[in-house]
């Protein structure tokens, strides 16, 4: 997924994507304005962990060299693809006003606020946006067949959001005839996990803020802490209630019972070494299957009672009790790990447990369809509040346990110039104590103890009283 204008044959080639702000154009970055400069791009070069055996197999490895090696690095408030954007909870031409952006619990919208909330998510599905585009090959075909057709597709606002987490957990493609690696998942089971899913949150949340022309737009969230075998924002006001004819469907009445599901085709893009595509739905047509609608049965999965039921408040107390962030081996097998705990493959006092579904997965699972498989979970728009939920668990998460910060040069410096001052302070005084010490032992003998003006105390009164 890249910048519309990035991705012409010569972008491509030249590796740079560094395009201006619309305001000013023919400035890459908009650096004329300070707004940010276009630099080389420092990918993270450690070796890969043992789940990952390869190197150099898949596009996403150093994310995103394979394509790209230079692009905008922003200044202080700017922010974006260009730097012609603010960052997050700013707004205005020089990103200056700050704009608050809350986060409210679903279930307590007012009904003109619920009302407005699903038609904006439904204007995001169907609306182009206005700077993405995906890929639809991986990067040695991305040229296409005559070197010059380059294979990327216009998406939707919402549907580039489903695209993006499909592209992160899509198996990494070996070659024909050989069978597609699934042993990595660059969003889940891994420290990542909370922060690559913030980001992504963001991500529709700003896309949406633009759709609107609103900048305090905020997602909602759903509190799944709730219990019970009750999904209670499937209602046909918020995130459509059952269907009363097929137990695994949306009611007419929502319009998310409208909704069509993309990257469902995961089998062939893994032999085929494709990426999702819209063009899922001509193949689809041509074989006589339309794409599908949103599958959600709450609490319907007969076979795994343990999914059967929503998580209970004490699980997000518990896990907010787990210290510390991630632990070893940082995967799904992790114990006493705050991530892990609340991603929910261990229990949420900590303890991993191969049967045990906790917190976001068992709210994934308890839902018994489309969101309840990675691959295809965002398309299912109860996605986004489950975790916006998630999400504020992990900013409580920070405000009770929040990591020391490493220091940066600036304040080590200050600090050793301080240090240093402290250290003179102390010589200087103790040097200057010790001298008169021995200075005033030479006197001793010869002067009060008290000076000229305390040398009598009156007999009669008491010995502590001086007479002056
Ligand atoms: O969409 C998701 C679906 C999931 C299912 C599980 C599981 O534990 O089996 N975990 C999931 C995470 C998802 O993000």
């Amino acid at each position: 997924q890249f910048p519309r204008e990035c991705v012409t044959p010569e972008g491509l080639r030249s590796g740079q994507c560094c395009p201006s702000p619309a305001e000013t154009p023919n400035d890459p970055c908009g650096s004329s304005t300070g707004r940010g400069q276009c630099v080389a791009v420092v990918a993270d070069g450690r070796p890969h962990g043992p789940q990952y055996p390869h190197d150099g197999r898949d596009d996403r490895e150093r994310w995103p060299l394979r394509f790209f090696n230079r692009t905008c690095q922003c200044n202080g408030n700017f922010s974006g693809y260009n730097c012609g954007s603010c960052r997050h909870g700013l707004t205005g031409v020089n990103c200056d006003q700050p704009v608050s952006v809350v986060r409210r619990n679903v279930m307590l919208l007012s009904p003109d606020e619920k009302r407005a909330f699903v038609n904006a998510l439904d204007q995001a599905k169907r609306t182009v946006h206005p700077d993405i585009v995906i890929a639809t090959r991986r990067y040695q075909e991305i040229f296409g067949p005559d070197g010059n057709t380059m294979q990327f597709q216009n998406i939707t606002i919402y549907n580039y959001f489903v695209w993006s987490h499909y592209y992160s957990v899509s198996k990494t493609y070996l070659g024909p005839g050989q069978e597609s690696f699934g042993g990595v998942d660059f969003s889940h089971e891994g420290p990542g996990f909370v922060t690559w899913h913030r980001f992504h949150l963001l991500q529709l949340e700003r896309d949406m803020q633009d759709m609107l022309q609103d900048p305090s737009f905020a997602l909602p969230y759903w509190n799944f802490a709730i219990g019970g075998s009750t999904c209670d924002i499937c209602s046909d006001d918020l995130l459509g209630a059952r269907s009363s004819f097929d137990l695994n469907s949306i009611s007419s009445n929502s319009i998310f019972s409208q909704w069509r599901v993309i990257c469902e085709s995961v089998e062939d893009y893994d032999t085929l070494g494709t990426i999702c595509n819209s063009k899922d739905r001509a193949h689809c047509r041509k074989s006589g299957t339309e794409s599908s609608p949103i599958r959600r049965n709450p609490a319907g999965n007969v076979a795994r009672p343990m999914v059967q039921r929503l998580p209970q408040p004490q699980d997000v107390a518990d896990c907010l009790e787990l210290s510390v962030f991630d632990t070893p081996p940082f995967y799904s097998t992790s114990s006493e790990s705050f991530r892990n705990s609340i991603e929910g493959y261990s229990a949420p006092q900590g303890n991993y447990d191969p049967v045990i579904r906790s917190l976001h997965n068992l709210a994934h699972l308890f839902l018994n369809g489309t969101g309840g498989q990675t691959h295809l979970s965002p398309n299912d728009p109860i996605f986004v509040l489950l975790h916006t939920f998630t999400d504020a668990i992990f900013d409580e998460w920070l405000r009770r346990h929040s990591p020391a910060r490493p220091y940066t040069l600036t304040e080590i410096i200050t600090l050793a110039v301080v240090a240093a001052l402290v250290v003179v302070a102390v010589i200087f005084a103790a040097t200057t104590c010790a001298i008169r010490t021995r200075s005033y032992a030479k006197l001793e003998g010869r002067q009060p103890l008290l000076g000229e003006q305390y040398q009598r105390y009156s007999d009669e009164h008491d010995k502590t009283q001086s007479v002056v």
